[in-house]
């Protein structure tokens, strides 16, 4: 279990804050944020690599705040490798057993059943120079194995792949979590990988922790604006609840049940447009304005205002070829109330 009591790390020019955090035993656990947010400052603070300022690290309740990191038996896994280039790969994954003080029988076995599950036995011979980016990565969980760590922490393990063997080692994490039942925590600003991943996801912002709770929940239930954008929830407007009703942006929307709260959230992909006036009972429609058309590649991101209140949608190329949306077209815009996020 990892346990992070008050952790505040001071670095010149920013600070992490303040940050408390349980993960249990043997939980996939996922540090969102944006870049520059402090993942990796507690990712290093946990791996001893970074001095902390104030709090506590424990890791199955020994306290190691102040601990080398080879004291510690927690391994690390970076976005760009770091594999040694003149060493082969047997030697890079069998490199941190003696720094570890790790009886070398033992090790190796370790090391062969971790070449093993990860499908290295055909290239412990190659060098990193002659390998593809999901072996690279492979090699390097298995390196950061190899000295039997209670926790694994695996700084954006994806990002640095191209999207084939993004999938590679997506199930290679998935295949060693289950298999080996350590604590796993993975940074990354892709809540999608988290979604893929992770049991639970703690979200920060500039140092300081926003939301934690599991997936589905922070997925489903942001907490705050700056969250529901992160997860997707493209459209957050502040408002006023009256009991079963919705008022922002100088339009009301009745809700399926009374509400409190500040913020109304909704997807793109639940809002719906057209050209003709919709006429389903389930759905609140609005008349509006295209504002904007974007192409983000497969999607175009079309903006619409309706009174004071600019929505996000998505729509493939087909479906706004074949309805014929141009900016400053009169349009219905749609949604169904009991989907709207209300916090
Ligand atoms: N050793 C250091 N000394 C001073 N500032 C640092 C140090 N390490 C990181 N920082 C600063 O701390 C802030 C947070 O950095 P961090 O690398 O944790 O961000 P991140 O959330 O992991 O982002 P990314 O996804 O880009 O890696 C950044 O402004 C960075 O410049």
């Amino acid at each position: 279990m990892i346990q992070l009591d008050e952790l505040t790390i001071a670095l010149p020019g920013f600070t992490v804050q303040d940050i408390s955090l349980q993960v249990a035993a043997g939980e996939f656990f996922a540090l969102l944020g944006p870049t520059g947010s402090g993942k990796t400052v507690i990712l290093e603070a946990i791996a001893g690599l970074v001095k902390v300022t104030q709090g506590q690290i424990r890791v199955d309740g020994k306290e190691l705040t102040h601990l080398p990191p080879e004291r510690r038996r927690i391994g690390i896994v970076y976005q760009d490798y770091a594999l040694f280039p003149h060493l082969t790969v047997m030697e890079n994954v069998r490199f941190g057993l003696r720094y570890h003080g790790i009886d070398p029988v033992e090790g190796q076995q370790r090391i062969d059943h971790l070449i093993e599950l990860l499908g290295l036995q055909r290239i412990v011979q190659r060098r990193p120079l002659h390998l593809s980016g999901g072996e690279k990565q492979r090699v390097c969980l298995a390196r950061a194995l190899s000295v039997n760590p209670q926790v694994l922490l695996l700084d954006e393990p994806l990002s640095a792949l191209d999207p084939n063997f993004r999938d590679e080692i997506r199930r290679a994490l998935k295949d060693l979590h289950r298999e080996l039942g350590i604590t796993f925590m993975m940074v990354t600003h892709d809540f999608n990988e988290a979604l893929c991943l992770a049991d639970r996801v703690g979200v920060i912002r500039e140092g300081v922790m926003e939301q934690v709770g599991t997936t589905e929940e922070v997925f489903e239930q942001p907490a705050t604006p700056f969250v529901a954008n992160f997860v997707g929830m493209k459209n957050v407007f502040e408002g006023r609840f009256t009991g079963e009703f919705a008022e922002f942006g100088g339009l009301s929307c009745p809700l399926p049940s009374s509400n409190s709260g500040r913020y109304l959230a909704l997807r793109p992909e639940d809002i719906v447009l057209a050209k003709v006036p919709l006429s389903d009972v389930d759905c609140q429609v609005f008349p509006g304005e295209i504002a904007k058309i974007v192409p983000l590649g497969f999607v175009h991101e079309i903006s619409v205002r309706c009174q004071e209140a600019e929505f996000v949608t998505y729509l493939d190329r087909k479906a706004l070829f074949n309805n014929g949306f141009e900016v400053g077209d009169t349009v219905t815009l749609g949604f169904n109330p009991a989907v709207a996020h209300v916090f």
